[in-house]
């Protein structure tokens, strides 16, 4: 071998050898990926268990926050029915205000409409000095103020439009010792925008002026939260500012992640956390298939308000301010006294529609998530989503305006898949898809209890006889479900994505159905795919079933103005047999198993 031979095979195995090591180390790279991810997976778990630990804990002991033996419990008692003429507390009410007078940090978590703003009020009159209130909204702030002021409580509020002199007076009578202020009202943004009053608060910390800080909608920390506001975080420095000071943390909703977060945040890892109870007996939940056109949806709205609920309070959830101006223009058009809540509206406006709807010029109110916190109307009929909610939190809290006279009131979802492909094309994170998928999850559902649903999303342990057939599917009884083989669909669908495909194209929700149904373009159509039986929106079902089963899943295709979402086939192969458990109406060819034929068919596995 020459020298230039040798140079050259020398060269080539140094080549292997770092092609080798490049390998090694892009593996322990994976390694050390994988195990950090798993890590903190396990971490997180941990510190779930904990609070969940934390919590039965704290219902273990929960009966001695209840006792008398408390020096505030007889003041208590005549404050409750002589301030706030209310007879006696709410579940959990007086645990959580026993346990935040003897300065525990608390977290409650209590539905909508719970009494969770007696819980900081009625203790801000038994300690001195005042508490500080944080809430997200100035109108909330507003309506808490009026109902303060009924009661002769002395109250107050700084937020950006507060002017200088009344931030000036209010400053004084922070620190001031003579001062009769009770509750002092800011937003997050306040805090995390004014130096100067973090400088007074600390001033009255030192002079022992604040005995409490309440934090309305707590679950605003957290990212994991469908409600995250980037001011809340700040709330942590308040917390180390006002170090001996007691915590109280609120929300309605809060899954054990969005606690932990919070905790996290506010440093509040030894706080007791109380749950209130989390089930609205009196609310029917049911999802139904949304007719396919516009003109079938306003029908059977109009139906229902003129007929089912003449006479009757509620609100119609949509998801975008356009749908909700075109919606109620619809819906005025056929002489519905409704009114268009959102965003862009001015306060005044937002006021004035508020009242009437209060006052019962309004019907319902066709509101996009605007409407939503302080809506505290007690006799609403009904609360329709006439487009499915974004997250499980949205559903459950949203639905929850319903009801709060403890009378039944019905929560109806109008399921169609192309308002979830919408919203998941929509979708800026992750987070927002997962929860958007949570929600087909229970709109598909044929079998569970609604309610079990919600209870397990907010890890919550219900019995069967929470439900006491208040949801669809527990009415229908069926004792023997039947199930529908869903196997030659599956693969028609798979031979229309792919005959797309031999044309370079994808299709849309529509122009599968379309295609399926002989109908659109023909050179999608073919001829051995046999015309489904059933209506478009059992279709449309069906096709949600296999997306969630991995037989056919979202392709995202991006233009200059929009997200468009395709269907294609999913990393399920759909050769072996598929079962779906039927939905009432549904006709599919080739029926596997008869209802009540005693065999108990099970829904097949996820694959992946
Ligand atoms: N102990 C009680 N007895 C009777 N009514 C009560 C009691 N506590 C609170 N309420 C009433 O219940 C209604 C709801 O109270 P509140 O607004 O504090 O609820 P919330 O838990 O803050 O609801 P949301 O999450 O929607 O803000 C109010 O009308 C309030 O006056």
């Amino acid at each position: 071998m020459n020298e230039l031979e040798k140079a050259e095979s020398d060269c080539a195995k140094k080549a292997e050898l770092v092609k080798s090591l490049e390998k090694q180390l892009a593996d322990a790279k994976a390694a050390y990926a994988k195990a950090s991810s798993t890590l903190e997976e396990l971490k997180r778990l941990k510190s779930l268990e904990e609070n969940r630990k934390r919590i039965a804990l704290t219902e273990d002991t929960l009966s001695d926050w209840l006792e008398e033996k408390f020096p505030w419990s007889a003041q208590l008692k005549s404050l409750l029915k002589e301030k706030f003429k209310f007879d006696h507390f709410r579940a959990k009410q007086l645990a959580a205000i026993n346990a935040t007078l003897s300065k525990k940090d608390v977290l409650l978590v209590m539905p909508t409409g719970g009494g969770k703003s007696l819980v900081f009020q009625l203790p801000a009159l038994i300690d001195p000095g005042f508490t500080l209130v944080v809430t997200p909204l100035v109108s909330l702030i507003q309506d808490q103020l009026v109902a303060l002021e009924k009661f002769k409580i002395e109250a107050a509020t700084i937020h950006a439009s507060t002017s200088k002199s009344e931030i000036k007076e209010i400053y004084d009578s922070m620190t001031s010792k003579k001062s009769a202020l009770k509750l002092l009202y800011v937003t997050p943004e306040w805090i995390a925008r004014s130096k100067k009053f973090m400088s007074v608060l600390k001033k009255c910390y030192e002079a022992k002026r604040v005995a409490r800080v309440a934090i309305d909608e707590v679950h605003c920390c957290s990212t994991w939260g469908h409600d995250f506001r980037p001011d809340y975080p700040y709330l942590g420095l308040v917390r180390s500012l006002l170090e001996k000071v007691p915590f109280l943390g609120l929300t309605a909703t809060a899954t054990m992640s969005v606690l932990n977060d919070v905790q996290t945040m506010l440093n509040l890892e030894n706080c007791l956390i109380i749950t209130a109870p989390f089930n609205r007996p009196n609310l029917f939940y049911q999802v139904l298939p949304k007719p396919a056109t516009k003109d079938g949806v306003l029908n059977y709205l109009e139906k229902l308000m003129t007929e089912k609920y003449a006479g009757q309070s509620g609100i119609i959830y949509t998801n975008t301010i356009n749908e909700c101006i075109s919606l109620a223009t619809a819906l005025k058009g056929s002489n519905l006294r409704v009114a268009p809540f959102h965003a862009q509206l001015e306060p005044e406006q937002k006021k004035k529609i508020h009242r009437k709807w209060l006052d019962n010029t309004y019907q319902a109110v066709v509101a996009t998530v605007a409407f939503g916190m302080g809506i505290d109307k007690p006799d609403v009929r009904f609360v329709i989503h006439h487009v499915i909610p974004r997250s499980m939190e949205s559903l459950y809290q949203e639905s929850g305006r319903a009801g709060r006279d403890g009378k039944r009131a019905d929560c109806i979802v109008l399921f169609s898949l192309n308002d979830y492909l919408k919203i998941s094309a929509m979708s800026t994170s992750l987070v927002e898809e997962k929860k958007a998928q949570q929600v087909l999850e229970y709109c598909v559902e044929r079998l569970r209890c609604r309610r079990s649903i919600i209870a397990t999303y907010f890890e919550q342990v219900w019995e069967t006889s929470d439900c006491n057939k208040m949801c669809d599917i527990c009415k229908r009884d069926v004792k023997i479900p039947a199930y529908y083989d869903l196997t030659q669909i599956c693969k028609d669908l798979h031979s229309l994505i792919d005959q797309a495909k031999g044309f370079d194209e994808k299709l849309t929700l529509i122009k599968l159905i379309d295609a399926w149904y002989q109908a659109g373009l023909k050179k999608f159509r073919l001829s051995n795919v046999e015309k489904p039986k059933m209506s478009k929106e059992h279709a449309e079902l069906v096709i949600a079933f296999l997306l969630l089963e991995k037989y056919l899943a979202i392709d995202k295709g991006y233009t200059m103005y929009s997200t468009v979402s395709y269907i294609v086939k999913g990393r399920a192969v759909g050769d072996e047999k598929v079962e779906m458990l039927a939905s009432d109406g549904m006709k599919i060819p080739k029926r596997l198993k008869e209802e009540g034929d005693g065999s108990p068919a099970k829904k097949k596995p996820r694959t992946d």
